[in-house]
């Protein structure tokens, strides 16, 4: 055995309380990160996203996709999407993070965020759909973003980066405690993928 070729056990939590962040930090060389956001860019069916909201027909700037084991149904916001069947880069990345998380995932949302003028403001992926405290492993490439955590009683935030080619675990109670952004940013103006790998139940 190899004692110096063994990779880290992640076990620090970003989070205080209620919740685990595991950072697995840059699981992807860059060159191997760099190939996999071009062919992101190019093979993923990006769409704009809809919502209904407080009776209001809104179409983000920010694009995304939903890909899955199977053409799951999911309704938000009163818009109803169908997920895709997975790409060959998609099960490979599925794959990867599956055996550096030890848990089974059955699909992805993906978000493309243009530049620093496109986020995702405070939310918790808390959907019935999602089942409860269950495990969230989000893929980034592209421009390094800040990611920001809020408690959702006493408000206590935590802040981190999330660099080209990492991973981000939440698990246990963090959805049920805790929100989570990306904020806009005036530094950034190249493009990040984000890549949320979930259970539906
Ligand atoms: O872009 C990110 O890192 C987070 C995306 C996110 O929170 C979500 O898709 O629910
Ligand atoms: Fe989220």
């Amino acid at each position: 055995m190899d004692l110096f070729n063994q990779q880290p056990i992640i076990d620090h939590n970003l989070l205080p309380y209620g919740g685990t962040v595991n950072y697995f930090g840059k699981l992807i060389s860059k060159k191997e990160a760099d190939d996999y956001f071009s062919i992101l860019m190019e093979t993923i069916d990006w769409r704009n996203d809809e919502a209904f909201i407080m009776g209001k027909h809104i179409i983000t700037k920010r694009k995304v996709a939903w890909y899955g084991n199977e053409e799951y149904a999911y309704t938000y916001s009163k818009a109803t999407k169908h997920a895709l069947l997975w790409t060959p880069e998609l099960l490979a990345l599925k794959h990867l993070v599956e055996e550096k998380t030890a848990t089974t995932f059955n699909s992805c949302l993906l978000n493309l965020y243009h530049n620093g003028d496109e986020g995702m403001a405070y939310h918790s992926d808390d959907e019935k759909s999602l089942g409860k405290n269950t495990s969230i492993a989000s893929l980034s490439f592209g421009a390094e973003r800040r990611f920001l955590f809020k408690h959702k009683q006493t408000k206590e935030t935590v802040t981190t980066f999330l660099e080209h080619g990492s991973l981000l675990v939440m698990k246990d109670e963090t959805q049920t405690n805790w929100l989570h952004r990306l904020p806009q940013t005036k530094k950034i103006n190249t493009a990040r993928i984000n890549l949320t790998f979930r259970t539906m139940v």
